[in-house]
Formats: structure tokens, sequence, C-alpha cells
């Protein structure tokens, strides 16, 4: 694989290009159900190759939750492993969202897994969590910058649980949210257009103008359409840096499949209100 340009440059263009949406690819036991397929690694495979021939050439990003994939063992890593590739090479960005974190030496790992141009399951972006310490997230951020990838970090998460650890207060009077923004915020310094390091930040927030968003990177807001976020909010949610948000949707676009028309007609829906919200 030939060098690729940082990954913050990349997605910068792309999201110029086709408009800032990230559809998820959340192959849920309940939406194989709706769509008429079995819960197995077919129906897997099925929901997958659907979602990226609807959409991988025309959204920006696409996120593939791997647990969805991995609850099927080796033959679910094998679909993923193809989605992967087949998203890529219709032009959409991929962040795997594998939510990894762990001690600095196991990272490494992680990191190898995900972000080595040489792995089978090589993606441009990863999520990870930083909540063992954000310095044991440094082999990661090296990897990534070998490689042309990126990371999202958990940051302010949509889930309502998040806030406990989240807004726990330090000793410096900060809390750990705004903490892990300053960090990403120090690893995109100088960057241009955007830097690679991004974090996690849901759109089901309200006004977050109490937290220093412009970390010169991207952030990745799940939560719009199933939790209850619309593309309305992102202005509200993230003010000036409206503009580098990668808005998330997946249930909101998946439950309109199987049929590949229905199921782009509603990303589209999606791509142009984002694409408004942000302008
Ligand atoms: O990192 C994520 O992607 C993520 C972080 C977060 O704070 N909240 C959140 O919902 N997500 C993911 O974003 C997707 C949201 O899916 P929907 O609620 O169906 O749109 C799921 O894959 C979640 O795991």
């Amino acid at each position: 694989m030939s060098a690729l340009a940082p990954f913050g440059a990349r997605l910068r263009q792309v999201m110029d290009e086709r408009g800032p949406l990230c559809v998820g690819i959340d192959p849920h036991a309940s939406l194989l159900a709706e769509w008429g397929l079995n819960d197995d690694v077919a129906g897997l495979e099925r929901f997958s190759r659907t979602v990226v021939e609807a959409v991988a050439d025309r959204v920006a990003v696409l996120k593939p939750q791997s647990a969805f994939f991995e609850r099927f063992g080796s033959r679910g890593v094998a679909v993923l492993e193809k989605s992967v590739e087949q998203a890529r090479a219709a032009g959409a960005l991929v962040v795997m969202d594998a939510k990894r974190g762990d001690i600095g030496s196991t990272m490494a790992a992680y990191a190898e897994a995900f972000l080595h141009k040489d792995s089978p399951l090589f993606s441009d972006a990863l999520t990870v969590s930083p909540y063992l310490g954000y310095g044991s997230l440094s082999p990661a951020v090296a990897l990534a910058r070998e490689s042309g990838a990126g990371l999202f970090v958990l940051a302010l998460t949509s889930n309502p649980e998040g806030g406990e650890v989240q807004h726990a207060i330090r000793a410096d009077g900060r809390d750990v949210g705004a903490t892990m923004l300053a960090h990403l915020a120090a690893e995109n310094t100088g960057e241009e257009p955007l830097g690679s390091f991004g974090a996690v930040v849901g759109a089901t927030l309200g006004d977050l103008s109490s937290y220093d968003l412009d970390i010169n990177g991207p952030l990745l807001a799940p939560g719009i359409g199933a939790q209850g976020a619309t593309p309305a909010d992102l202005p509200t949610v993230f003010g000036s840096v409206v503009r580098n948000v990668v808005p998330n949707v997946s249930r909101g676009v998946l439950r309109h499949g199987p049929d590949v028309g229905a199921l782009r007609a509603a990303a589209e829906r999606f791509a142009e209100e984002t694409r408004a919200a942000v302008a």
C-alpha cells in the first residue's frame, strides 16, 4: 500500500466533496430480522454489503461497529475485513468503531491490528477509550501518525451514563472530558487543514459552550436519529467548530433497508440536512 496523506487532510477533502455525514454499519440482530435476514454470517454479510453498496460512493465516512461482527467469531471478522475494503474502494473513509483502550504495551498490539497499513483490518481511523489514562494511547497515536491514520478519542459520549466519568472534576478544576479535549488539541497543534486526532462528542449533549471544542481536529458526533438528536441540533452543540463535525447516523439510516434505493434516499436526506446545518 502506498503511503497515505494524513487522515485529517483526507477527511477534510472528502467532507468538502461529499458533505460530512458518517453512516454507521451496525448490524443489530433486530435489524437483520427487520431486513428479513437470518441472524447468521450470511445475513451479516448481506446486510453489510448492502449498506456499502448503497452509500459508500456518496457519504464521507462509514463506521462499522466491530462488536456486531465479532459476535459471529472469525467468520464475522472476515466479513468486517471485506466491508472495510469495499467501503474504502468506493471512496469512503472508514472509522473502525472498536473503542479499544488498554495499557500501553497491549495498546500497541491493538494499534497494530487496526492502524498498521499492512494489517487486514487497516482502517482510516479507530475509536479509542482514554480511560486507562490518555498517555496509555500513545502507541496508537504514534502508529496513526506513521500510517496516515487517525483516532477518535471518547471525550464526551452520547450516553447518559458517560457523565459520571467524563464530568468528574480533577484536582486542577477541569473535568475529565475537557482534559481529553486539551490532550487532543495539543496532538493537533499546527496541523493543516485539520489534525488527525479527533474527539467523540455526542450530538445529544445540548449546549457545550463551557468546553473548548476547538481541538483543530474532527469531532465525531453520534446520537442523531435513534438517540434523539437531529442535524438541526449541531450548531447549538458545536458552535463555531461545527465545520469540523462528522455527524454519525446508524439506525436512523439502516432501518430503511434492505432496499438499496430507500437506504440511499435516507442517507441523502441526512447528508443534505447535515450539510445545511454545518454551512
Ligand atoms: O464512538 C462511537 O461511535 C459512539 C460514541 C458515543 O458516544 N455514542 C455512540 O452512540 N457511539 C456509536 O455510534 C453509533 C450510534 O448508533 P445509532 O444510535 O443507531 O445512530 C453506535 O455504533 C454507537 O456505538
